[in-house]
């Protein structure tokens, strides 16, 4: 199989706090990875890791096969990990179209002078915004504080499909949605998938992300204490694996 990413033995600690113990996790592409577990797991720490938010105390991550240690989003981002977190997705006073190009504006030049290419940017948001269906709107430059959480969502992975992301990191992206949000943005997910892309979704809702996973990763304590292909489990076992903190006993075994 063909690993985007690998983590091995990966120990992340704050002050005496041992968020990761060894964690040893991996993506291949164009696969979907649920990854869950009670409060204070590890979730979060682990995609931040990936990421270059937090570097590892001890261990290797392994990006399209070559040891890489990302110094922070930014550089990660460039090679192609997106990462859309609950709250962080957008910023509130800036128009769409400035969200989904953050950071990476297109320009023209006029001599030597550069200058924002709004027009670009504005037709390129049309594109995206028609892409991943959010009918409502009329205009680009409507900001963003008028959306709700499920446009916004779709909004941030949208973004990440336009920048053509090799991995999609999305944290807790149903919390708080209505029923129709969420099944739009589990949609995504899937549509995402079989353009090629691989996604984490971390979620407390193990039904979400059992519907859209192709294996699913649960980790206790900052041990991970299940990794297996959704087909061998139910969701109702991952629920048991993560209320018992210890891996599933299945009858005969
Ligand atoms: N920046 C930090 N400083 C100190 N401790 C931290 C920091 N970030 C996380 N932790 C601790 O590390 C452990 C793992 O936290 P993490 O946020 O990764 O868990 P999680 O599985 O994402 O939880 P949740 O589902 O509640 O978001 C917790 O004990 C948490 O208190």
């Amino acid at each position: 199989m063909d690993k985007l990413l690998e983590m091995r033995g990966i120990v992340k600690r704050f002050g005496r706090v041992e968020a990761l113990r060894g964690v040893d996790f991996h993506v291949n592409r164009a696969e979907v990875v649920g990854l869950v577990g009670d409060n204070g797991a590890g979730k979060s720490t682990l995609v931040k890791t990936i990421v270059g938010v937090y570097h590892p105390d001890e261990g290797e991550i392994y990006w399209e096969g070559k040891p890489t240690i990302f110094r922070d989003p930014g550089e990660a981002r460039a090679a192609g990990i997106e990462i859309v977190y609950q709250h962080l997705a957008l910023i509130d006073l800036l128009s769409i179209s400035r969200n989904i190009f953050l950071g990476r504006e297109p320009v023209k030049r006029i001599g030597p002078i550069a200058f924002l290419d709004r027009r670009a940017m504005d037709e390129q948001s049309w594109e995206i915004i028609k892409s991943i269906g959010l009918r409502r709107l009329r205009s680009p430059s409507e900001r963003v504080a008028k959306l709700s959480g499920g446009e916004r969502q779709s909004v941030a992975i949208g973004r990440a499909m336009h920048f053509k992301a090799k991995l999609l990191i999305l944290d807790e992206p149903t919390a708080a949605l209505s029923v129709r949000e969420t099944r739009k943005v589990l949609d995504h997910v899937l549509e995402v998938k079989n353009q090629g892309v691989s996604v984490i979704i971390i979620s407390h809702n193990i039904y979400h992300v059992y519907e859209v996973s192709d294996r699913i990763v649960v980790l206790d304590h900052g041990r991970k204490i299940l990794d297996v292909r959704k087909e061998e489990v139910t969701p109702e076992d991952v629920i048991e694996v993560i209320r018992k903190g210890e891996p599933l006993q299945k009858a005969g075994s």
